[in-house]
């Protein structure tokens, strides 16, 4: 039963012990008295067990994520105060694993005229002898907003805990026709061959989203470039920009530095409530970025995630030669929901992301570190799912799991052919829900369900026609996922770029209280939900395959897990800022 289990002794003690081994020598003493598990109580369904969330009140944005020195660094906007957006600080938690992890104090608050009215997001940059660096976003004395330096005070210190800001803040101002309002969130910084330092800020300009861009010799003296690095008209403001390489050969992340002929470079930007993308040539000498597709410009809408998942950032590991992302999962409750919870928003599962062997998009898949959490295997292959069909999948903590599933389709001629008219996978996911018969389709799973499917959570595959190709769309439909009725619940969908012909169907699902993130097609396409069911919590959860289509299909395998708790702990008297 999930509410009275703990973690095997041996994990929780080898964990806690490992950090505290490493705190008490830096001179710190982890605590688990304000262990946001403690909050996991019958009254607080809603409250993770393997995701990242601070103990209490408001996060929204990560901040700067890196690897120093052994420990991965996450830092992220939240609110001391409550669990509304306001009083924005640079919170800090610190892990070996990506997956346990210690809260320790405040990282970058408000202290100087450049940020006294708050601290907002942006990035850490490495630079040369291994020295990090943070250029954040500050809001000053006349509410505008600037762009700040901040260092570390002691080196030596892999957890980093003091952060000594620039006495030459702020170090970008807006000037020259930049709004002050519109104007924040500096990327990680990159090094050309030049040697010369680049960022870029996000901002919008005559009504179009824009990435200013800044270069520099010494990283505080900063001149603006004329031209943007990339603008766009289809667009408005860009908050939280990302621009990075990616490998065309190889599976490797790449530094942000890092370019050459076998890489493209990913520009992402935060608008309309999403995290777009879009692929180019980067080439530091005229820093000219001549991109594939554009935002918003093609039937090619490619997003990060499909549902809820913004103001994303990326990092290089350099430890294990990959590049992660981290995305910021708001509520889908009401502002007074979250008061009475005490907290607001999730960080997702950090995801390795990738180009995809086509070229043509990125691909993503939670840290293989997250795998140690699982226990108590559920399996099975080769199993027919018949037309209109709901298998249990039993014995795990449907509430807190991790699924893995792979769907044979041996009738596709089956298939619906596709209207042309139906070119918005959000839009067919709405009208075409999961109680909404199909031939091929809807088939997947059904996840925070209880026993007799009032409330479901149904994340499933449609399989359509189209002249002499296969469409394969992925729907997550949480218009059930709850008897209570004043939730968001919308439908999200997206078409995954591959052909059934040659590929079984892939689906894996982290489901955890009030959150599910679905990885279609080997994370091709990524849809997470915010889901609050009234009945279908900790023990009272049940999961299933379905399968609401005429024509039946064969699970190939699938591979379930109970997951453990992560241990998330914060440091004694953790500093709180006086504001
Ligand atoms: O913390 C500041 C940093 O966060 C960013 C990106 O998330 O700016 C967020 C922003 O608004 C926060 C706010 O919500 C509004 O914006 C969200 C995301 O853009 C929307 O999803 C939401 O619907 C909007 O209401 O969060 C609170 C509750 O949702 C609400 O009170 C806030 O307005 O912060 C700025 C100040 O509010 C606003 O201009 C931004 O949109 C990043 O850009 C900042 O560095």
């Amino acid at each position: 039963m999930l509410l009275t289990w703990k973690p095997p002794m041996e994990i929780s003690v080898i964990w806690v012990v490992g950090f505290c081994v490493l705190m008490v020598a830096h001179g710190a003493q982890a605590s688990s008295h304000e262990s946001s598990r403690n909050l996991q109580e019958t009254d607080q369904p809603y409250r993770t067990g393997y995701h990242f969330q601070p103990p209490k009140n408001w996060m929204n944005d990560p901040n700067g994520p890196m690897y120093y020195k052994g420990v991965y660094h996450l830092f992220y906007q939240y609110n001391p105060y409550g669990a509304v957006w306001g009083n924005i600080v640079w919170a800090h938690s610190v892990s070996y694993d990506l997956v346990n992890w210690v809260h320790i104090d405040h990282a970058i608050y408000p202290t100087q005229p450049s940020d006294i009215n708050g601290c907002w997001s942006g990035s850490t940059t490495i630079l040369p002898g291994e020295k990090p660096a943070i250029l954040y976003t500050g809001i000053d004395t006349k509410n505008h907003q600037v762009q700040n330096l901040a260092v570390p005070k002691n080196l030596s210190d892999p957890l980093l805990r003091e952060w000594i800001k620039s006495p030459y803040n702020p170090l970008m101002t807006p000037i020259d026709g930049i709004d002050p309002d519109l104007y924040r969130d500096p990327t990680t910084a990159w090094q050309g061959p030049d040697k010369i330092w680049r960022v870029i800020v996000g901002s919008q300009i005559d009504g179009h989203g824009r990435a200013i861009l800044y270069r520099s010799k010494d990283f505080v003296n900063w001149t603006r470039i004329d031209s943007p690095l990339h603008s766009s008209g289809k667009t408005e403001m860009w908050e939280c920009p990302d621009f990075f390489p990616v490998s065309t050969r190889s599976t490797n992340g790449v530094d942000t530095s890092s370019q050459d002929k076998y890489t493209k470079h990913v520009l992402k930007a935060s608008f309309n409530h999403h995290d777009y993308y879009i692929l180019g040539s980067y080439k530091p000498a005229n820093d000219n970025f001549s991109v594939e597709t554009n935002f918003m410009d093609s039937g090619m809408d490619l997003r990060y995630d499909y549902g809820k998942f913004y103001a994303s950032k990326t990092f290089f590991d350099r430890a294990m030669n990959r590049r992660i992302l981290w995305g910021w999962i708001n509520e889908s409750d009401s502002e007074s929901d979250d008061i009475k919870k005490g907290w607001s928003g999730l960080q997702s599962i950090p995801r390795t992301i990738l180009l995809s062997k086509t070229g043509k998009q990125l691909v993503q898949w939670p840290i293989k570190e997250i795998e140690k959490l699982r226990f108590k295997n559920l399996s099975f292959h080769d199993k027919k799912l018949k037309s209109g069909s709901v298998l249990e999948v039993p014995g795990i903590t449907a509430s807190q799991a991790d699924v893995e599933v792979s769907f044979e389709l041996p009738n596709l001629e089956d298939a619906e052919i596709l209207d042309p008219s139906w070119t918005d996978p959000q839009l067919l996911c709405s009208q075409k829900k999961a109680s909404v018969r199909g031939k091929l389709g809807p088939f997947g799973l059904l996840a925070f369900a209880t026993k007799n499917l009032t409330e479901q959570t149904a994340i499933y595959f449609r399989i359509f026609r189209s002249n002499h190709n296969y469409i394969v769309l992925m729907c997550s439909d949480q218009s059930r996922s709850s008897v209570r009725e004043e939730l968001d619940k919308t439908t999200y969908g997206a078409f995954i770029d591959m052909d059934p012909r040659h590929e079984n169907i892939t689906l894996r699902s982290l489901i955890d209280h009030s959150i599910v993130e679905s990885f279609g097609g080997e994370g091709r396409a990524c849809i997470t939900a915010r889901v609050y069911p009234k009945l279908a919590i900790h023990e009272q959860a049940y999961l299933f395959a379905f399968n609401n289509g005429t024509s039946n299909v064969k699970i190939s395998r699938l591979n379930a897990w109970s997951m453990k708790n992560a241990q998330i702990v914060s440091t004694k008297n953790r500093r709180k800022p006086q504001l």
